[in-house]
């Protein structure tokens, strides 16, 4: 799992005003009504006041009911334009969070995402950025239009009399001082409900990522136990939150109750004795009365800013996550066609400081242009090799070259417009045929295209399909079988026209003429192109230019097959388990066809 929230970067309401800044003008202009709405509600009590004075005195009260209906709907009119700017500020704010967030998140290090959950990550993506909504907009308008209500309260108190304000004042400490103690329970609570609710993702996207394994296994009810005590954790922590914030609901209430008794007990007494007029003590009751709205909105809204601000801590985590540069300045296509030469120079990686050697002192020189095989037992670090030229990872010691300069050193965004990748398990996305084919070249030309699709063997599934190239594949391509999703991937790759082309394993999931018409593809693109290709079964690479052996990280021999089958006693065990050292048991992978051209 990821940290869970930002440790080094800056104060969270520093960053929670930084995803607000762009949008300040619109929360600027909601505050500014409902502060208005806010002050047209403050004014009604004196108006209550010269009203009741003008009908006890028997004065003209017509001014003072006009004005009184006129603040009654300017205060709700321009109250609720204002909630409405404030709530529209809101999605723009998320909005905002998200752009950033997601471009952050598909520019992190293969390594750190293999560190993460994805589920998590996409907690982060939708969950925190929704409780940024109220954070960054409604919980701060709150925040400052309570305070600034309050203060106009205040104000208009201590005129109307000065002992009754001050039993008013002495409520309201003690009230900021029980929230103050339950601020930071709450801010722990929401912390931790939103990293269980991440943890119920991660486990989630866990079992449907994995569903046909989970049900030919029978494990739906113990994956269903997993998610089920994920999502109880999010529901102890979501109680736990709800508990203090409720604690902070009843103080509030429960102290304008207060101030309203005493006021009444204290300000009665006052009328009695004859230090305070009727008129002044129904205006300072109605003052309190409406206090009771900002007081609450002011609670409400630094109780709400805690949720918000966890969010905050949970989302600027993703953004202290290494990521890549991706310059996107990518050469022309013509360029990128080029073959190129790769050069491991004393190669050795290791995952994490002190794990195991995945890779030691690797050194190769592949020339641009050639077919070069990678074969070894499992797990002998075949798929890290070509990791390494993608930059997924970069190497502990030592460099891996393309055209003579460190990878380190290209562009990224150019670097891998070189490089057609074929992976192992050769994804399909959800969507078209078409998308998933163009995904890396989304400007090919449709006569190219269209040869790809020949060469890769997949015209007559397009045939079969009700709407070719634009049918939808299902998630992960589930409507595909494991060649046809392989024969995608490979026309994927070649579509890109790349100057070097990986394949990992291309023909795993192929049948035998399938294979053979890989072999023959493969054999033609590596006489304009480098290919460097992992294989577990040796009858795809007896015709390779030149073999590496690869065990346990270290190169053991590089040959043709003959030099191997000869000098290294690896490849002529994996040659004989594989039945190939016999006679007439090679599949041919044709070095000169004459029916393909060169890609
Ligand atoms: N992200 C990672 N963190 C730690 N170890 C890893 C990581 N990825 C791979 N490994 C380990 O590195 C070793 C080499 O893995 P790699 O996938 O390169 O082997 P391989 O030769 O391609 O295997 P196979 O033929 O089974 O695909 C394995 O022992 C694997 O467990």
């Amino acid at each position: 799992m990821l940290p869970i929230t930002s440790v080094t970067g800056r104060a969270p309401l520093a960053s929670l005003l930084g995803y607000v800044r762009p949008h300040a003008g619109g929360l600027l202009g909601g505050a500014v009504l409902m502060f208005l709405g806010g002050l047209a509600n403050l004014a009604q009590p004196m108006v209550v006041k010269s009203l009741i004075d003008a009908l006890t005195g028997g004065t003209p009260y017509r001014e003072p009911m006009l004005l009184l209906v006129s603040l009654l709907m300017l205060s709700v009119i321009v109250g609720v334009w204002g909630m409405y700017l404030v709530e529209l500020t809101a999605e723009s704010v998320v909005l905002t969070a998200r752009r950033r967030l997601v471009a952050r998140l598909l520019r992190l290090r293969v390594a750190v995402v293999d560190g993460a959950e994805p589920g998590d990550l996409l907690s982060r993506a939708t969950g925190d950025t929704t409780q940024l909504r109220a954070a960054a907009t409604s919980n701060v308008v709150d925040l400052v239009a309570g305070i600034l209500q309050i203060a106009g309260a205040v104000v208009l108190m201590a005129r109307l009399d000065a002992v009754l304000l001050a039993v008013v004042l002495i409520v309201l400490l003690l009230l900021a001082a029980v929230t103050l103690a339950l601020v930071p329970r709450i801010r722990t609570a929401g912390e931790q409900a939103q990293e269980a609710v991440g943890g119920m993702g991660a486990v989630l996207e866990r079992a449907l990522g994995a569903f046909r394994t989970v049900k030919a296994n029978g494990a739906e009810e113990r994956q269903a136990a997993a998610v089920h005590a994920a999502a109880r954790q999010a529901w102890r922590r979501g109680r736990q939150a709800a508990r203090w914030v409720s604690l902070a609901g009843i103080a509030t209430g429960l102290a304008v109750q207060v101030a309203f008794i005493v006021v009444l007990g204290v300000g009665g007494a006052r009328v009695a004795a004859g230090g305070l007029a009727v008129s002044s003590l129904v205006a300072f009751l109605l003052y309190l009365f409406y206090l009771g709205g900002p007081v609450t909105q002011l609670v409400g809204g630094f109780t709400g800013l805690q949720a918000g601000l966890a969010a905050v801590r949970r989302i600027d985590g993703i953004a202290e996550l290494a990521a890549e540069d991706l310059d996107r300045s990518v050469d022309a296509p013509a360029d990128r066609a080029a073959p190129v030469t790769v050069t491991f120079r004393d190669v050795s990686l290791r995952h994490r400081p002190g794990g195991p050697a995945i890779l030691e002192h690797v050194d190769l020189r592949l020339p641009a242009t050639g077919l070069t095989a990678i074969v070894g037992p499992s797990g002998a670090g075949k798929t890290t090799l070509l990791a390494l030229i993608e930059r997924f990872y970069d190497p502990t010691t030592g460099q891996v070259e393309i055209d003579g300069r460190d990878v380190r050193e290209w562009p990224l965004a150019n670097l891998r417009a070189r490089i057609g990748y074929v992976e192992q398990d050769a994804p399909v996305l959800s969507g078209t045929l078409r998308d998933n084919v163009t995904m890396g070249s989304a400007h090919a030309a449709e006569p190219w295209l269209a040869e790809v699709l020949e060469r890769t063997r997949l015209v007559p599934l397009l045939r079969r399909l009700p709407d070719g190239l634009d049918t939808l594949v299902g998630h992960r391509g589930a409507t595909l079988s494991g060649g046809e999703r392989q024969r995608i991937a490979i026309a994927r790759a070649l579509l890109r026209r790349p100057g070097l082309l990986l394949l990992d394993e291309p023909t795993s999931q192929l049948d035998a003429m399938n294979e053979r018409a890989l072999g023959e593809i493969v054999a033609a693109v590596s006489r304009t192109t480098t290919v460097l290709m992992v294989a577990h079964r040796l009858s795809t690479v007896t015709r390779a230019d030149r073999i590496v052996v690869l065990d346990a990280g270290r190169v053991r021999a590089v040959g043709t097959h003959a030099d191997l089958v000869d000098g290294c006693e690896l490849y002529r065990g994996l040659a004989a388990t594989q039945l190939l050292t016999g006679a007439g048991t090679q599949v041919q992978v044709p070095r000169q066809s004459s029916d393909i051209a060169a890609i």
